[in-house]
């Protein structure tokens, strides 16, 4: 029988957890060079937001002395960047990030942006949402930490917006198990390989 999403999350967080420091910086260091490139292949207006989230932990990249490459990266091209707020059951609101010193403790260990927040629509604006995820399956089904966040924002986001899940080297599964409220991204990046498009 196909594993439940929450056997294949203890099992995707096992995995996570055991890989060394030295693998950690290398993920966060790849995700940072390739994100200008990234994001000028999408071809997406330079002008609108990108949707980017604070790694932490096991997440890729997450660097093991809490520095933060893919934001600092996106920042240093120009790129207005909105951070995702936790506010309940409900869409995920946004606030702005500048810098390291924007950030404070959120719920379950995350660190959240400290800054207005511009409400759930927000989302909207992005033209590029890269989104935090545990697996990716090639038809763009994404597992993640199951707390439906994701789910119930990205129907805000633009219809030119593109949505590109960022997992682990290993994370790109054949495929995962999917509900109706799942919503597809249209790429995943890994940090070694790139990015590619879904079916
Ligand atoms: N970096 C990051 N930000 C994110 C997400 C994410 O997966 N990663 N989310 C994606 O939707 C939303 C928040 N949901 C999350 C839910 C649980 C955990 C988490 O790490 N849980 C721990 C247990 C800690 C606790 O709950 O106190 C765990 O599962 O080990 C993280 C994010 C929005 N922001
Ligand atoms: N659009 C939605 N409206 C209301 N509830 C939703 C919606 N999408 C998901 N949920 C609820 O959220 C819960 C978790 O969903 P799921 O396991 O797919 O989360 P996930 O995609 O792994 O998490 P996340 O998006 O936070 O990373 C489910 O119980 C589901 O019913």
């Amino acid at each position: 029988m196909s594993p439940t999403k929450a056997e294949l999350r203890t099992q995707l967080l096992t995995r996570r957890r055991e890989r060394p420091d030295a693998a950690r910086w290398q993920d966060a260091a790849n995700l940072a060079a390739a994100l200008p490139g990234v994001l000028d292949s999408l071809g997406t207006d330079p002008r609108r937001p990108v949707c980017l989230y604070v790694p932490v932990r096991a997440e890729p990249g997450a660097a093991p002395n809490g520095a933060l490459p893919m934001l600092d990266a996106a920042v240093a091209i120009g790129r207005r960047v909105l951070l995702p707020v936790v506010v309940g059951d409900a869409p995920l609101d946004w606030a702005g990030f500048t810098d390291r010193g924007d950030l404070q403790a959120g719920p379950h260990g995350l660190l959240e942006p400290s800054g207005r927040r511009v409400g759930p629509g927000a989302i909207a604006d992005a033209s590029v949402v890269v989104v935090p995820a545990l697996a990716a399956a090639p038809d763009g089904v994404r597992l993640g930490r199951g707390g439906g966040h994701y789910d119930r924002s990205l129907p805000l986001a633009s219809p030119s917006a593109v949505i590109v899940a960022v997992v682990g080297d290993t994370e790109l599964l054949p495929d995962l198990p999917v509900e109706p409220h799942d919503v597809r991204v249209h790429a995943v990046w890994r940090p070694s390989t790139g990015l590619i498009g879904t079916a």
